[in-house]
């Protein structure tokens, strides 16, 4: 759940893309990166860390031109090396530089393809240096010297038909101008917007809404499963359905975690998604505990915010802030190690103890994951004086990986994997834990819009849409992602490529 974003302007665009950069922070946080395209010349600015710490004032000025495209990646393969971090880029054909959102899930059999069949090189372990030289090697065969958007198109087309797994996508073909494009799956988000200026419209390309509505842009829609677009350097908009047979499938995990709440993802608005979870939970509570003897309802933020204040609501019990989070300690969930998450959530929030004292208090999250927030949470209400401690997840149990981009690659890691309701209750120290239905999340999301009949919902069903991810796939991901290993890589091989991919 990286976040991407293109803009082809007509100014200097280098601000805006910083600025969008900033309002999908939330979706990684380990690296970000910007290329700009002034005539025919590109540059790059890339590197780990938040967008505020990767752009100073001297790499701004260096991003000349009016069209560029930007990134802020959380990993999901390869390693956290800045090496790895996006946009990536190709010189041949035309330079194409990439941003990607997602996972392939055939990774290995693309990365021995390129290299057999088409002669290409991958220097690195990420998924995505291999999407942009699948679409590389599929413009390459066409054999022109100029392209039009029916080219593009048929690479896309070609693209779709090589790659497995999520991938949203935003490239610059240097010269001609700005090409998105989703899996025939949807799974992961995109969405586009234009703005009127005096000198023509102006195009954005984003993760999520939010982007699009602070810098200014007005939302035109998402783009559909398989859908591809391209915008010329000039401003003209073309877009095709380009794959077979899509079937509208979005990551549920959007609405519940990853996106925030004042997006629009396939007209779902995230808010009111949550909400709805909120509500659904609340009455499950009130069907399973219709005697129930809380005396408050308090969220663990930032995420779980909206749903707790709707199940404090159906409950007509108080909604309280009982934890502050220090707003300078990012998402703990999306840190690559489980020694830094563990440590950070007990410098991201700490308890008002008043709001405790003598009570007995339902503690409310988004979701428990591998459960790093809600234990150590559950042990800070009781040190703060609470009675009685619940706790509910307004997702339901996560038992499975996910492959489409969102780090939870290993069973081992997942708290609720081959365990039942009141053995994790026990685990986290809860004195009873209840998780929303599956049916009742799906519900408060399809009500947002009703066209959409599924959903990506693999991490709670073990179900792959993509219909590719087998037994020996799960067990490889696990082995090459676990906490253990990606900690081993950190110290082996962190800085050693060096090949920074500049342009
Ligand atoms: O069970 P876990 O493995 O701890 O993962 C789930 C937790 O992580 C998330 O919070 P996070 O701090 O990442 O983001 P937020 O501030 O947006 O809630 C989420 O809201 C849960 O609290
Ligand atoms: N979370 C994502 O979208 C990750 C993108 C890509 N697979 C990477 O690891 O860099
Ligand atoms: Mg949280």
């Amino acid at each position: 759940m990286c976040g991407i974003i293109g803009i082809v302007g007509k100014s200097s665009v280098n601000q805006a893309l910083y600025d969008g950069l900033t309002m999908l922070q939330h979706r990684g946080q380990d690296a970000a990166g910007i290329v700009t395209c002034d005539n025919n010349r590109l540059y790059l600015r890339k590197n780990n860390g938040l967008v505020r710490d990767v752009f100073h004032t001297r790499h701004m000025l260096n991003l000349r031109g009016n069209m560029g495209i930007g990134h802020v990646r959380y990993p999901t393969a390869g390693c956290e090396s800045g090496a790895e971090a996006q946009p990536f880029y190709v010189n041949s054909p035309y330079g194409i530089s990439l941003a990607h959102n997602g996972n392939l899930t055939n990774a290995d059999a693309l990365k021995n393809d390129l290299f057999r069949e088409d002669l290409r090189h991958i220097n690195t372990d990420s998924d995505s240096e291999i999407l942009l030289n699948v679409l590389a090697h599929e413009l390459h065969k066409l054999n022109k010297l100029k392209i039009n958007h029916e080219d593009i198109f048929t690479a896309v087309r070609g693209v779709h038909q090589r790659c497995r797994g999520g991938y949203a996508a935003v490239t610059m073909i240097t010269g001609y101008g700005l090409v998105a494009f989703r899996d025939p799956y949807g799974i992961r988000p995109i969405v586009f917007g234009k703005r009127e200026t005096a000198t023509g419209t102006e195009y954005m390309v984003a993760s999520e809404s939010v982007a699009i509505n602070v810098l200014g842009f007005e939302l035109v829609r998402d783009l559909v499963p398989g859908e591809a677009l391209f915008i010329t350097a000039e401003g003209q908009l073309y877009t095709q359905q380009c794959a077979e047979n899509p079937v509208y499938s979005p990551c549920i995990f959007e609405i519940v975690y990853m996106a925030r709440p004042d997006s629009i993802i396939d007209g779902i608005s995230v808010y009111k998604a949550r909400l709805r979870m909120g509500k659904f939970l609340a009455k499950k509570i009130l069907r399973l505990y219709p005697k129930h003897d809380i005396d408050v309802v308090i969220p663990i933020p930032d995420t779980s915010r909206t749903a707790a204040v709707q199940l404090a609501h159906v409950l007509n019990r108080k909604y309280r802030e009982g934890f502050v989070k220090n707003r300078y300690i990012p998402r703990t969930f999306i840190m690559p190690g489980q020694s830094m998450r563990k440590k950070s959530v007990r410098q991201k929030l700490n308890a008002i103890n008043l709001e405790f004292q003598h009570k007995n208090v339902l503690l409310v999250d988004d979701s428990i994951v591998r459960g790093t927030t809600c234990k150590q949470i559950i042990q800070m209400a009781r040190d703060a004086g609470a009675k009685k401690v619940y706790f509910a997840s307004a997702a339901p149990p996560v038992r499975y990986p996910n492959v489409y981009g969102i780090d939870m690659p290993s069973v081992e890691e997942l708290l609720a994997h081959n365990r039942t309701t009141e053995e994790i209750a026990d685990i986290i120290g809860a004195d009873w834990l209840v998780y929303q239905d599956l049916e009742d999340l799906l519900a408060g999301a399809r009500k947002g819009n009703k066209n959409i009949k599924h959903f990506d919902t693999s991490c709670f069903t073990g179900h792959y849409v993509t219909g590719d991810v087998d037994q020996s796939y799960l067990e490889q991901l696990a082995f090459r992602r676990n906490d253990t290993a990606k900690m081993e890589r950190q110290f082996e091989t962190t800085e050693v490529i060096e090949l920074y991919n500049v342009i």
